[in-house]
């Protein structure tokens, strides 16, 4: 079904509404006039053009930069809170570049995320539940520096999922990796917001990732809403295909 994201509130079971936010760096606005509200249990593709906006609305949501608007998650205003508040309230991210403590294992990095999601309160059996989930309980002691790329993304969604998180943010995950990892990948996805009962978003530039991964797809460009919903039907939308997916991927699909 095609919605517009501007339809925020009008969901069954809303955890995120993002209410006519606007960002602007100067003269540039990178985020214009955006709403669009995310369901609990979603699964939320987010693409468009680089410069589009997509990762500043990343940052928005997780409290980095004051801005126009509001945001809403899990029944309260969040516009003006802390990063580290909005993330023990229970939004988590992670980055398109690995970012982990290379010295530290696998275990460690883990720890670190669950000590920091539940405020320095430890949960030892909780570590164990992530460690067992990422299928890591082998490679415990190793350094996250000595994990290939796929491992590396992987341990970061881990230690991400270690704060207990509701939502898990994961910008574009898929970068960098080959057609088997994209397929693990995928897979593990499913299984965080199946398994754990995480709402996920995600920003990707892979279309077929998205097409299968996600319930409801946005397209941004210049910061504003260019369509929002099934994901096929986004895809098939003559807007989209002019301002992103040019001619060939619709003669190709
Ligand atoms: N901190 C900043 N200061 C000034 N301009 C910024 C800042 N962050 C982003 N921008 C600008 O805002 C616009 C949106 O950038 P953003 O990184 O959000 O786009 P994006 O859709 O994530 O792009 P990509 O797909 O290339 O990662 C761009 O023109 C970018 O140069």
């Amino acid at each position: 079904m095609m919605t517009s994201g501007k339809d925020a509130g009008h969901g069954a079971n809303p955890i995120l509404k993002v209410d006519h936010v606007t960002k602007k760096f100067g003269e540039l606005v990178a985020v214009n006039d955006l709403s669009f509200t995310v369901e609990k249990g979603q699964i939320f593709g987010i693409a468009g053009p680089n410069g589009a906006g997509k990762s500043t609305v990343y940052n928005l949501i997780t409290g980095f930069y004051p801005f126009d608007g509001r945001i809403e998650f899990d029944g309260r205003t969040i516009s003006g809170l802390q990063p580290h508040r909005i993330a023990q309230l229970g939004i988590s991210r992670t980055f398109q570049i690995p970012q982990t403590f290379p010295s530290l294992t696998v275990e460690k990095s883990i720890s670190v995320g669950n000590r920091f999601g539940a405020q320095g309160r430890f949960d030892p059996a909780y570590v164990e539940e992530i460690i067992r989930f990422l299928d890591m309980q082998a490679i415990r002691h190793q350094p996250t520096g000595q994990l290939n790329l796929l491992g590396k993304k992987k341990l970061m969604m881990g230690a991400a999922l270690a704060t207990r998180p509701k939502i898990l943010m994961l910008d574009e995950p898929m970068a960098g990796s080959n057609a088997n990892e994209i397929k693990d990948l995928m897979a593990f996805i499913r299984r965080i917001n199946t398994d754990m009962g995480v709402t996920i978003i995600i920003i990707e530039h892979f279309m077929k990732v998205l097409t299968e991964l996600t319930e409801t797809l946005l397209i941004i460009e210049t910061g504003g809403e260019i369509c929002c919903g099934d994901p096929v039907a986004v895809t098939c939308d003559p807007r989209v295909i002019e301002c992103y997916l040019g001619d060939a991927y619709a003669e190709g699909s």
